[in-house]
């Protein structure tokens, strides 16, 4: 009997048609009511004792529908696509602290297996894992005694309070039995992921909870925080390490998942859902498999997602009929055609990873390695044609085909165009071997640096100016040379910008009394007190002017020592352009900036007893 009124009905289907399953038209069904309450009422089923080898489920409508990433989720060591190692440290710390509490930090990319593993050696070891999930509202809650605010009559309770009181009762009481968890497990393991946004604003109160946790509890306690390529740094806001320090944190982290493990899991996955659709599903062929694999940048989750809707958009575009390989559409171009496949296939595999795969991750790239694809400059294959054709007399300036997209791989490397710039005008020289060559890629920088000289249209150039310093200095190259490994070096430039910043301060603090901009105390004043031969100033003083206003080249007598540019580092963090102007008004707010900069006494007196630095009587004529 259906007991709802009609408008009720109306709004109900409604509601369905909201929550339609993800993949319904990817599985060539329309919207069908019936199989969606079904699916609604479907949870991810975890599979117990299976092996990749093995077709788990039925291949029915509803399993269609069901992630992949949940349905082939690892269920063994053996499955688990993280290095063994890896899984060895969190195992040895797991049994280390089974009785004994403690805390273990897990970071790492995100998809990298780090819950995977802790799941799955729970299962192994016989731990119970009692979650926290931030609570997706502010809930009514029924506690008076814990309630933050009270309104009409119902109590409600913030995300740090209702955490405070997980951990509390998860250290406290054991598990309850419960009927189908196969028996009781011995020991429990608390796992956080999600963290109230409070602890990001203020970590202190997680800190204050962890020194109590530490103190009481007789159980670990394991914290899984992702981290981007960038680094964000969340751990190191929310345990910095003193903290780690003080409560004997354990901290363990995770590397993208090795390729070759990826196409294991992949390759495995589609084996067997090839088998369970009766040829239904498409399997990719190998070189598809490694373009998902390569777009997902070692993210498994990220790679088996790729997968599934690779798999299903072929399957539902040809409705069912198995295709052949010429059908496919190629990973990284849905349903586009493959005509040029051929000429794909003639790069290798390494090089491809410019194509993004279905779903592919925005794979960051670290600075070293974008620099890397720029200054080396690789090209294409022989056979590639210019398109249109050159005339004759512009015939010295064809080039093969490039193996990147410039502009791509500056914005993945996560640093603005004029950083970007600044890495390259500091390295190209190395990875040149024609002074003619060297010439035009200079001109090109040149210019680039032009293109954001006026700062009211900076922000609009400022992508131009990239393409013309990248696309110049890959164009500058008239043959291919391989010049082998080359170190990468950070730009003086920064450290040239961090003195002067650190100068303009220190001058304005020490002569106030002039009431001069810093440019010009720093090339006007400083350089005339230099010369006279009681310049009638303290220490500090001094021996400021001696370094500002003097050019001390004899203190560089060779070239400079430039700081290399290792193969994870990112680029430091941009500053802001200070103007130089309004000096008096913004004395009083630098006051606090200029003690840390400027020389202090103390570090004058170690500066000359050091480099025995002599305060010289100079004649003023
Ligand atoms: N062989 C495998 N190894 C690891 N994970 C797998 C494997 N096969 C499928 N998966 C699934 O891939 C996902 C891996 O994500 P996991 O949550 O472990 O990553 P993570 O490093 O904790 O990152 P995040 O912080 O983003 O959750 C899980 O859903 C897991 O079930």
């Amino acid at each position: 009997m259906d007991l709802l009124p009609e408008g009720s009905r109306t709004a109900a289907s409604t509601v369905k048609r909201w929550v339609e399953p993800s993949f319904i038209e990817l599985s060539g069904g329309s919207f069908d009511p019936l199989f969606q309450s079904k699916a609604d009422t479907k949870r991810p089923r975890k599979r117990k004792g299976a092996t990749f080898n093995s077709p788990r489920l039925e291949c029915g409508r509803g399993a269609q529908d069901e992630s992949w990433v949940d349905r082939y989720s690892p269920q063994s060591l053996a499955e688990l696509a993280v290095h063994k190692k890896k899984v060895e440290e969190v195992q040895t710390w797991m049994n280390a602290h089974r009785s004994k509490g403690g805390i273990l930090i897990l970071t790492g990319p995100s998809g990298s297996g780090k819950t995977a593993t802790v799941r799955v050696l729970c299962q192994e070891l016989g731990f119970k894992v009692q979650e926290w999930t931030n609570p997706s509202n502010v809930e009514p809650y029924s506690s008076w005694q814990t309630a933050d605010w009270r309104i009409d009559g119902l109590s409600y309770t913030s995300q740090v309070t209702q955490f405070r009181e997980f951990l509390l009762r998860a250290y406290k009481y054991s598990c309850l039995n419960m009927a189908g968890d196969g028996g009781a497990a011995d020991s429990k393991l608390i796992l956080v992921e999600d963290f109230p946004n409070q602890f990001y604003r203020e970590p202190s109160s997680l800190h204050e909870l962890l020194r109590r946790f530490v103190r009481v509890a007789r159980c670990p306690l394991v914290f899984v925080v992702s981290e981007s390529v960038s680094g964000d740094g969340s751990v190191r806001s929310l345990f910095p390490r003193e903290i780690q320090e003080e409560l004997h944190i354990s901290c363990i982290s995770f590397n993208p998942v090795a390729p070759t493990s990826m196409m294991k899991v992949l390759g495995s996955i589609s084996a067997q859902e090839a088998v369970k659709s009766g040829g239904r599903t498409s399997v990719p062929v190998q070189a598809e498999l490694e373009a998902l694999c390569s777009g997902s940048a070692g993210d498994v989750r990220s790679a088996i997602n790729s997968l599934q809707f690779f798999c299903l958009l072929g399957s539902s575009v040809n409705s069912g009929v198995s295709r052949t390989k010429k059908d496919r559409p190629a990973p990284g171009r849905r349903g586009g055609s493959r005509s040029n496949q051929k000429t794909k296939k003639t790069k290798p595999v390494k090089d491809q990873e410019e194509e993004q795969a279905i779903g592919g991750k925005d794979a960051a790239l670290f600075l070293f390695r974008a620099l890397g694809k720029i200054l080396h400059c690789k090209r294409g294959g022989h056979e590639a044609v210019p398109s249109p054709a050159l005339p004759p007399h512009l015939l010295h300036h064809f080039r093969e085909d490039l193996l990147v997209e410039p502009e791509a791989v500056v914005e993945r490397s996560h640093v603005s165009a004029e950083m970007f710039n600044l890495y390259l005008h500091q390295n190209y020289l190395d990875f040149f071997s024609e002074v003619e060559d060297v010439e035009r890629a200079s001109e090109y920088l040149s210019d680039a640096d032009l293109l954001t000289a006026d700062w009211t249209n900076r922000i609009i150039m400022r992508d131009y100016s990239s393409s013309v310093a990248v696309r110049g200095i890959l164009h500058s190259h008239s043959h291919q040379v391989s010049v082998g490994f080359r170190p990468l070096h950070k730009p003086d430039w920064l450290r040239v910008s961090t003195k002067h910043r650190e100068n303009c301060l220190t001058a304005r603090h020490l002569f106030r009394d002039f009431c001069l901009p810093a440019a010009c105390l720093q090339v006007e004043l400083l350089p005339y007190l230099a010369k006279l031969t009681n310049p009638m100033r303290n220490h500090t003083q001094i021996t400021f002017i001696q370094e500002v206003g003097q050019m001390p080249l004899r203190k560089h007598p060779s070239r400079l020592k430039l700081e290399t540019l290792t193969d994870k580092e990112t680029a430091p963090e941009e500053e802001d352009e200070k103007e130089d102007g309004g000096l008096e008004e913004g004395q009083d707010q630098t006051e606090e900036a200029l003690t840390a900069s400027q020389p202090k006494p103390t570090t004058s007196r170690a500066l000359l007893e050091d480099e025995e630095v002599t305060i010289e009587e100079y004649s003023s004529d």
